[in-house]
């Protein structure tokens, strides 16, 4: 693994801002920090040392903004779908939320997916970022949905059932079937010449359960996001539902079971504080209106269903 660094400087990039802006100024609306999400209705504001309960470290997460293929409720994965236009606002709202918190970065890492990287552009540029050096790596890339990339969710739960699908979706380590080569996306994914630097063939995944996600996630993020933090940078990461879920399940030491109730809604960033080991101080308090936060989690929770 001592060549995830060095590919990950490799593959570093400025921003660039000036082709053409996605965030125009004040469109979102104000997105307030909140406390922690789970007791927040509990504590409202009054719970102000708990708010406000600060690690040595902080580190920013997004999933990206939603995109066309969500707005369809398509399983996408490693599909390399657009955002949408709610997607893009949402990406603004967050660049918005950010600036509101007065938080700074120093380094951003995200995935090969143009989601994305797009909506990490758009919270930078909403804060008002300079040039920072961002990192972009096949190994934050959405779980692979194999065979069930491009079905409509609740179409394929109407033909498997709901609870096929949920295992699907949200099982630790049952993955989906593989995508074969006769897979309409499948050229378009393995011929992509955006991963010429990684996966290696042999690596390459047709599936992957949220283990496997893990399994290939992890490694960057101890190696190379961690060792970042640990150095004082300050950090954002732009990246998915699941490659996201997995992270979480680490930092948050989640069972296999606990995981599966975790939905992340897209374009709201989330806030870790972390210890000296990296470990939470307080759990991760999302940048947004909290009613708006826990109806996004049961929206993307419900995309499962048959209708
Ligand atoms: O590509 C996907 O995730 P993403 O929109 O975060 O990139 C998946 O389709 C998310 O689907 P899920 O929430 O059913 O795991």
């Amino acid at each position: 693994m001592a060549g995830l660094l060095k590919t990950a400087m490799a593959s570093q990039l400025l921003v660039h801002l000036q082709s053409g802006p996605m965030c125009s100024v004040n469109e979102a609306q104000p997105a307030v920090a909140i406390g922690q999400l789970r007791s927040y209705s509990k504590c409202e504001k009054k719970c102000p040392g708990e708010e406000q309960k600060k690690g040595k470290y902080q580190i920013v997460m997004i999933r990206h903004g939603e995109s066309e293929w969500n707005q369809k409720n398509l399983f996408c994965g490693w599909f390399d779908a657009a955002l949408s236009d709610k997607g893009k606002q949402e990406a603004c709202a967050a660049g918005n939320a950010v600036k509101d918190a007065k938080m700074k970065f120093d380094v951003a890492f995200t995935s090969m997916l143009t989601r994305a990287q797009e909506t990490l552009l758009a919270v930078l540029e909403a804060s008002e970022h300079g040039e920072i050096p961002i990192h972009k790596t096949w190994r934050l890339n959405e779980r692979h949905y194999g065979s069930l990339t491009g079905l409509n969710k609740a179409e394929t739960a109407k033909k498997f059932g709901e609870e096929k699908v949920k295992v699907w979706r949200r099982s630790f380590d049952t993955p989906p079937p593989p995508m074969e080569k006769d897979h309409k996306y499948y050229d378009a994914i393995v011929n992509d010449p955006r991963y010429c630097d990684g996966p290696k063939p042999e690596e390459f995944p047709m599936f992957e359960s949220l283990k496997l996600t893990i399994e290939r996630t992890l490694p960057y993020w101890n190696e190379v996001i961690v060792k970042q933090i640990k150095e004082g940078m300050k950090v954002i990461v732009a990246a998915h539902g699941n490659s996201l879920r997995g992270i979480v399940k680490h930092l948050d030491q989640m069972s296999n079971e606990a995981i599966m109730g975790l939905n992340l809604p897209t374009g709201i960033p989330f806030v870790y504080e972390l210890d000296e080991c990296i470990k939470p101080v307080a759990p991760m308090r999302f940048l947004g209106d909290p009613e708006t936060v826990k109806k996004a989690m049961e929206s993307v929770a419900k995309q499962g269903k048959a209708k």
